[in-house]
């Protein structure tokens, strides 16, 4: 008999029923689409932050949607976040619920593909990285990451490889600012022509914004958010989409959710609903 990894999590089948209705199909055959189902998915403060300042890794779910957030993630194909993140908070982005790949299971099924926007292809990773140390262990997959750079580095293609992950090359808008803009309706289609046939998005703020901006936010098919009882404070990674304007020029509510359902989860609160789209 295999015993499950000392980080498993326990997360009971009486937990999952009520999630069902917010996550992709179970055998993958959604709607015929070109799009995955995509899933926005994020844990914040009471004053709407994410994280104490954009390079802190915070921890904000208690044990119980930390669970379930490591389910949502047997659920998806890929988990996708920004460079930011990856830089941040060195994550591992595996699944590490006790029977999923890894944590008892042969092969690495239920582990989901990382993903990661990275525009100028500046994330640093190093077989230290936890990501590649869990791929080393089986218990995670190698990331691919989402690049602007039609060429990058050999050295990281190489390394990438060689774990078995990946640059995918898409055209991104270059902004003012010197940053960049990714279209969100092209990325999705490469990744679902890539294999994902759902993807859920975690972060983190500059993500998050872009992704519920008025152009993107119809691409959305579910929100589950967890909601930690605490306040970070100034200074955080706030999670505040640009503002909208009506007609006559006052302002409007920038994003709104619709068929809202509220679970208690430990002593967080986790929202479920749609992005409520205008007439
Ligand atoms: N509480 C939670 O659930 C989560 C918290 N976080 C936290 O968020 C913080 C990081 O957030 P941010 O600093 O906002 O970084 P981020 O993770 O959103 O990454 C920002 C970078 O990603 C790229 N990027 C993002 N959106 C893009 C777009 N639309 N088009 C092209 N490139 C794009 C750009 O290179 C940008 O500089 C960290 O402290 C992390 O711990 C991250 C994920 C989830
Ligand atoms: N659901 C959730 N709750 C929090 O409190 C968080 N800080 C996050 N962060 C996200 O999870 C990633 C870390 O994942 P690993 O535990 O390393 O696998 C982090 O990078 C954020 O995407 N999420």
């Amino acid at each position: 008999m295999t015993t499950a990894p000392r980080d498993a999590l326990e997360f009971p089948e009486s937990d999952r029923g009520f999630l069902e209705p917010h996550l992709p199909p179970q055998n993958g055959s959604g709607p015929q689409s070109d799009l995955p189902f995509t899933t926005l998915t994020f844990a914040t403060s009471l004053d709407s932050s994410l994280a104490l300042s954009p390079g802190a890794r915070t921890v904000l779910s208690g044990p119980q949607s930390k669970a379930m957030t490591h389910y949502l993630r047997s659920r998806h194909d890929g988990i996708v976040i920004g460079v930011g993140t990856a830089v941040a908070d060195d994550p591992g982005l595996n699944c590490r619920i006790s029977g999923v790949g890894g944590y008892g299971k042969e092969g690495l099924h239920g582990q989901p593909r990382p993903v990661v926007i990275d525009p100028t292809a500046r994330w640093e990773f190093s077989d230290d990285s936890k990501l590649f140390q869990l791929c080393r262990e089986g218990r995670g997959r190698a990331p691919w990451i989402i690049t602007a750079l039609e060429k990058p580095d050999a050295k990281k293609v190489a390394f990438l490889k060689r774990y078995g992950g990946k640059f995918i090359s898409v055209k991104m808008t270059r902004l003012h600012t010197g940053g960049h803009q990714i279209d969100w309706q092209d990325l999705l289609v490469t990744l679902k022509s890539h294999g994902l046939r759902s993807v859920m998005v975690e972060g983190g703020g500059q993500v998050i914004k872009s992704l519920l901006s008025p152009h993107y936010m119809s691409l959305l098919n579910s929100v589950i958010v967890t909601i930690a009882p605490t306040w970070l404070g100034e200074g955080g990674v706030v999670v505040s989409p640009a503002r909208r304007f009506d007609e006559s020029g006052n302002a409007i509510s920038a994003a709104r959710l619709k068929n809202v359902k509220w679970y208690p989860f430990g002593e967080d609160v986790v929202l479920c609903g749609q992005v409520k789209l205008s007439d």
